[in-house]
Formats: structure tokens, C-alpha cells, sequence
């Protein structure tokens, strides 16, 4: 079949850059957007959407557990897992329908299969029915994401470990959970399944959970973890992976103090994700990768082959789906904007989804210290606010960072109930550009756990560092 020529090839569909293909169809260009899997991409179908729908479940059965402490009699508390796994399923239909109702826009062609680079503008998809089709288009965009990054221990390959997607379609309880990973995806199935009656054992291979953040973070979140009867093992290196004669698993860990062996009934793996490059080949079209494989781009998300453009976490960086979201932005500007725009100093929040919530935004305090910086650490338990005091959620802390000479908020970390929303405001603060003032002396409605601001922000609170 001869080529057949689009004004912009977009290969994947994610939730964050969901609108571009149709925006461009509607500004009257010509557009094909190819998908080998299912429409909405990893956060509809096994990221953000199916996760946080259990999370939910799990947070219930915590939640009704506690009841006894608030003055009720619930009895006791069982889950069954196939029901939790029909409220997801169930939860993402309606997500991906919604996804595939936006995508019905007149000059835009779902085109279902797996596209491959055969040149600079050029793509062939091999049809999800069969067949080939030959697409061209000055103007192409990837977006094809990441997939979970396969252990290489010993022994992985001739036993069935778990991912962060078939995990969720496990119709039974394990009875005991082992986790590859203390990062977002490891915290937050940990916690998931030990509230769902399993027991759990989190395998970290670095001296701390959530490595990156401040280490206060990483002791309380463990603590956190372990009075709900999680075990954490950090500086824990896997080394093998074996079936055992009563068909669980047997996972062996090199540890500072020796080797140690851990059995359970499954083992998850989360240990970080990789780019979905191999099948696009996109060294057919002279696109530059990273030493890690993901695709490099400048600051306006273009690749190194003019007219190609990256987006989402292919490119590397920080993985959310409101990073994704951003970059639809950026490419918005740059393809149908009068100016093009950039990703450079994006202020980029981020938030767990363990219980209580981690909320993060800007500099930690770590980096501030790596920076030379002079600042002032705000911290307050969560103990010492009032809403979380009476609704008997205080577990946890509110911490900010706030630069000594101007008084303005360099970063958060809000360990606690709501704790993504807390430090979302303090972010609105921080592109407010707002002195740190500024928030220890509004206002804010009692008892909300925003009035935890007032204190947190109040002068006196804060040691110099
Ligand atoms: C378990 C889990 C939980 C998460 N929870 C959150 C959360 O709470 N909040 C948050 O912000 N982020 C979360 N994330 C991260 C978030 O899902 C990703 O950052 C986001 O989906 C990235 O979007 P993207 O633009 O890279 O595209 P993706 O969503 O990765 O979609 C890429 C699409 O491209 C398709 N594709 C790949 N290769 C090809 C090809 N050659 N041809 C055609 N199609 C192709 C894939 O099938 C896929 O549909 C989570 C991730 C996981 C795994
Ligand atoms: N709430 C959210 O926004 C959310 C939720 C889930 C996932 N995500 C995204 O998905 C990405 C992937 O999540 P992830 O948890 O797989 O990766 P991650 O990078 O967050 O954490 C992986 C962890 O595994 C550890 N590790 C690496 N190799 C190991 C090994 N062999 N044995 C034991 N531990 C090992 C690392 O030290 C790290 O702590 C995240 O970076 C995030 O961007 C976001």
C-alpha cells in the first residue's frame, strides 16, 4: 500500500497528553494517533486510576479496623480481594470510555497497533488486526511511555514474579507479599495489601525508603509502615529468586550484617521503570537516546531530529502524569501557539499515596543544604493540629524550607491526612511568590488542617540552618 501522509503522527495515547491530538485535529490538521494497547495509556489502566481505586478500598478497611477507637462496633473486618479487583475494573472501563469518547474528532484516525520508525518521517504500524499501514508526517510526537523494569537477580526468569499491573488482577490474597523496591510503587502496594490482610515484607536495596527525599521523611514513613506490621529491610540487595518445595518463594538478600533468607507466598517487583524504545526504534530515525535508553530532548521537548518531539516519560525525568499533562502544554504552545514554550524550572509537586499522604514540592532539605543555602526549617507534627487531632489522624509531619534572606518558601514535604492537598497549597503560595509571612498570618476556616500553616509558618517555630 503507498504511504499515506498526515500533517502529525502521534504514537501513544496517555492521560496527560490526551488533548493534543484532538486539539490539533480541531485546529484542521490532519492527525493519526496509534496505540497498541489500550487507550488512556498506563495511568488509566494500570497506573494512577486502577492504584488509587484500591488504595481506597485498602484505606476503608484500615479506617473500619480503627473503628472501635471512635466509639463504633463493626465487628470484624475481611476483604475480598475479586470484589476490590471488579470495583478497579469496573472503575477503569468507565475511565477508558471516557478517554475513547474525547478521541471521536473529525480529521483525527485511531489507528490500533505498534508503530515503528522506518525513517526520520516516516512510521509503519504493524495493525493490531493484521497487516501494515505506512504513515508520513513532518510532525511527529512520542509518547509511548515506560513499563516496568524486570529484576535481573538469579532465578527471576524460572519463577512468576508480579508487576505493578498483573498485581492488581490477583483474584486471592497472598498470604505473604515480598517487594522488590521502597519507592512509590513498593510503599504504595505495601501498605495496600497489608491493609487488605496480607502479610508484607518491603525488600529496599538502598539504605532508606524514598531514597531521594530528606531522611526524616524516609525514618517516618518506615515507621509508619512497620506499626502496621510491615516488615522493611533496607540495605537489602536481592540476590536470587527460587521456588520452594511447598511452591511459595524463597528470596535470598545479601544484608550489611550477612545473607538472609525471605519466604512468601509472592514477590512483587518495583524497582523502577523502563522506556518503551525497543519496538519504536527510533534510531531508524536518527533520534538521539540517553545512556538509559530514554529519549533525549531540549527544552521544547524536541528530539534531536527537527519536526520529532517527546513527551511523557519516554523522555526521561520525573514520571506524573501531570508532568505529562505540562507537556501537552509545552507542545501546544510550540505547534499551535504564536510562541513556543518551555519546560525549563518547572516547579514540579509530587505526591505518595501511602495513608497518610506525601505530599512534595520544590527544594528539600538536603538539597537546600547541597545548594549552600542559608534557610530556615519549619516543621510541626501533625499531632499538634487540631483537625488531625479529632479525627485521630496524626501520624505524621508538615515541613517547610524557606530561604533565611527573603522569607519566601523554597520547598514542603507534608507527611500527613491530606497531605498532597496541604502541600498544594503551600505550592500555590510558592508560585504566588508569597512570603512565608504570608501564611503564617492568613486566615484559614478552623478546624481545617490548613490552620496547621499558622503555626508551621509562625516565626518563632523556625531554627536557621
Ligand atoms: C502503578 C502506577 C501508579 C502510578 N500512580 C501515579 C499517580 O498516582 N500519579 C501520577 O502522577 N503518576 C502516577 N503514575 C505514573 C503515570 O502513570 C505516568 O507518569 C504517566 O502515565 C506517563 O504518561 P506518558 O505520557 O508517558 O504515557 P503512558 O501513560 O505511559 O502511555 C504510553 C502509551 O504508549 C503506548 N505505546 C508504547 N509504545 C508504543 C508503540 N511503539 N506504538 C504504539 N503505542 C505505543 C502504550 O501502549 C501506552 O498506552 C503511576 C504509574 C504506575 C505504574
Ligand atoms: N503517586 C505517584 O505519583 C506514583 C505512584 C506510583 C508510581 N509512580 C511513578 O512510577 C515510577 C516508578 O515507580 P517505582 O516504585 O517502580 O520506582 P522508584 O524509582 O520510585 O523506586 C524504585 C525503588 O526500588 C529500589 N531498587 C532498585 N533496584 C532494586 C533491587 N534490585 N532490589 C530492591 N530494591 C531496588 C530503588 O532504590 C528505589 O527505591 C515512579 O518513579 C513514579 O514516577 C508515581
Amino acid at each position: 500500500m503507498a504511504d499515506e501522509s498526515y500533517d502529525v503522527i502521534v504514537i501513544g495515547t496517555s492521560q496527560g497528553g490526551r488533548f493534543l491530538p484532538v486539539d490539533l485535529a480541531k485546529a484542521g490538521k490532519r492527525v493519526a494517533l496509534v496505540e497498541r494497547g489500550a487507550v488512556g495509556g498506563v495511568c488509566v489502566n494500570s497506573g494512577c486510576t486502577p492504584t488509587k481505586t484500591m488504595v481506597a478500598s485498602a484505606r476503608l478497611a484500615y479506617q473500619a479496623r480503627r473503628a472501635g477507637e471512635y466509639g463504633l462496633r463493626i465487628g470484624p473486618v475481611s476483604v475480598d480481594l475479586a470484589a476490590v479487583r471488579e470495583r478497579k475494573r469496573a472503575m477503569v472501563a468507565g475511565a477508558r470510555q471516557n478517554y475513547a469518547g474525547r478521541l471521536d474528532q473529525d480529521g483525527l484516525d485511531l489507528i490500533e497497533g505498534e508503530a515503528r520508525f522506518t525513517g526520520p518521517r516516516t512510521v509503519e504500524i504493524a495493525l493490531r488486526d493484521g497487516g501494515t499501514r505506512t504513515l508520513t508526517a513532518e510532525v511527529i510526537v512520542v509518547d509511548t511511555g515506560t513499563r516496568p523494569r524486570p529484576p535481573e537477580i538469579g532465578g527471576a526468569r524460572d519463577v512468576d514474579l508480579l508487576d505493578s499491573t498483573s498485581i492488581m488482577e490477583l483474584g486471592e490474597l497472598p498470604e505473604h507479599l515480598i517487594i522488590l523496591g521502597g519507592g512509590y510503587i513498593g510503599l504504595e502496594f505495601g501498605q495496600m495489601f497489608r491493609r487488605f490482610g496480607s502479610e508484607v515484607t518491603i525488600v529496599q536495596s538502598r539504605p532508606r525508603l524514598l531514597m531521594p527525599e530528606d531522611e526524616d521523611v524516609s525514618e517516618a514513613v518506615a515507621a509508619l509502615l512497620r506499626d502496621e506490621g510491615i516488615t522493611v529491610l533496607t540495605s537489602a540487595v536481592a540476590e536470587r529468586v527460587e521456588r520452594t518445595d511447598g511452591g511459595g518463594l524463597r528470596l535470598t538478600v545479601s544484608m550489611p550484617d550477612g545473607e538472609r533468607q525471605v519466604e512468601g507466598s509472592h514477590v512483587l517487583a518495583a524497582i523502577g521503570r523502563i522506556p518503551n524504545t525497543e519496538a519504536l526504534a527510533p534510531e531508524a530515525a536518527g533520534i538521539r537516546l540517553d545512556d538509559r535508553g530514554f529519549i533525549e530532548v531540549d527544552e521544547h521537548l524536541e528530539t534531536s531530529v527537527p519536526g520529532v518531539y517527546a513527551m511523557g516519560d519516554v523522555k526521561g525525568g520525573p514520571a506524573f502524569t501531570h508532568l505529562s499533562y505540562d507537556d501537552y502544554r509545552v507542545l501546544h504552545a510550540t505547534l499551535l501557539g504564536r510562541q513556543k514554550a518551555s519546560i525549563r524550572g518547572r516547579t514540579v509537586p509530587y505526591t505518595v499515596f501511602i495513608d497518610p499522604q506525601f505530599g512534595r514540592v520544590g527544594m528539600s532539605e538536603r538539597q537546600a543544604a547541597e545548594q549552600n543555602r542559608t534557610v530556615r526549617v519549619a516543621k510541626l507534627p501533625m499531632s499538634a493540629v487540631v483537625r488531625a487531632i479529632e479525627t485521630g489522624e496524626t501520624r505524621g509531619f508538615m515541613k517547610a524550607v524557606i530561604d533565611a534572606d527573603t522569607g519566601r518558601i523554597l520547598g514542603a514535604a507534608v507527611l500527613g491526612a491530606e497531605g498532597g492537598e496541604i502541600m498544594s497549597i503551600i505550592q500555590v503560595a510558592m508560585l504566588g511568590n508569597l512570603p512565608y509571612t504570608a501564611l503564617a498570618n492568613a486566615i484559614f476556616t478552623h478546624p481545617l488542617l490548613a490552620e496547621g500553616l499558622n503555626t508551621l509558618f509562625a516565626p518563632d517555630e523556625q531554627p536557621v540552618t
